[in-house]
């Protein structure tokens, strides 16, 4: 039986006063991490706060990025190694954000997956084809490439370890979610794909979210699909009556 997880991805949104307020609001309201594990992955700068803030707490944080190098002339960029220092524990990899407006390929998220594991940190490795691939019938092809890419190299215990995020782009932020059995259909294929390039019980282990509009009336319907371990949530996560209502929904699966 697979542990839902449940991460909020804030995104570039928030001030440090209110990713605080978000913290004191729920860090003593999320279910036990024995129950879902509930994440907020926040920007670079409310990291160490937030940790502190939610030490002792079921609330865990995430970081949404980071570069694969430990250290050096990388200016503007974060390492895995500040990261964990810091005591975050997830970090978002390969999101679609980081893919199209950032111009990540699928080499530099693979590295950064080695780097996540090197160091301690879960990956969330993010997968999703656009509403071109889709009406092209490409998806099926498209995030399994994604995902190979994303895994090659990893041991089988790294893969079982790994969080992947099936994230439809054209769903993502528009108000327009993937209906439960396309939101499925993808993360089965995921599973046989884990299955194939490692083996059955990674595939067993793996846990997939899926993510793009996933807001409180319709995450029960997610959640309870076979294949569907938890979702990746942008806007519904922000407030923090939403967020508590998505980590309970991850309880109840
Ligand atoms: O990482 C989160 C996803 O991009 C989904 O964002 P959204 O829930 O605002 O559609």
């Amino acid at each position: 039986m697979r542990k839902q997880v449940i991460a909020g991805n804030w995104k570039m949104n928030k001030t440090h006063t209110e990713a605080n307020e978000f913290v004191q609001a729920t860090k003593h309201e999320v279910p036990s991490a024995s129950e879902v594990e509930s994440i907020v992955c926040a920007p670079f700068p409310f990291l160490q706060k937030m940790v502190e803030e939610t030490n002792g707490s079921s609330l865990k944080v995430g970081a949404q990025n980071m570069h694969f190098e430990e250290s050096g002339a990388f200016t503007g960029e974060v390492s895995p190694v500040m990261l964990k220092e810091l005591g975050v524990t997830y970090v978002v990899l390969g999101h679609s954000e980081r893919r199209e407006i950032f111009e990540e390929t699928d080499e530099v998220v693979n590295k950064k997956v080695h780097a996540a594991f090197n160091h301690g940190l879960t990956p969330i490795v993010c997968v999703g084809e656009t509403l071109e691939q889709r009406e092209a019938d490409q998806t099926m092809d498209h995030v399994e490439s994604q995902v190979k890419k994303a895994l090659e190299g990893l041991t089988v215990e790294q893969i079982a370890d790994t969080i992947i995020a099936y994230e439809p782009i054209w769903a993502i932020g528009t108000g327009r979610t993937a209906t439960s059995e396309q939101a499925n259909e993808v993360c089965t294929h995921i599973r046989k794909v884990v299955g194939e390039f490692a083996n059955t019980e990674a595939a067993e282990a793996v846990r997939i979210q899926y993510g793009g509009s996933v807001k409180p009336a319709n995450v029960d319907e997610l959640l309870s699909q076979s294949d569907i371990d938890g979702a990746l949530v942008g806007g519904a996560s922000l407030e923090a009556d939403s967020f508590l209502k998505l980590v309970e929904a991850g309880k109840h699966e």
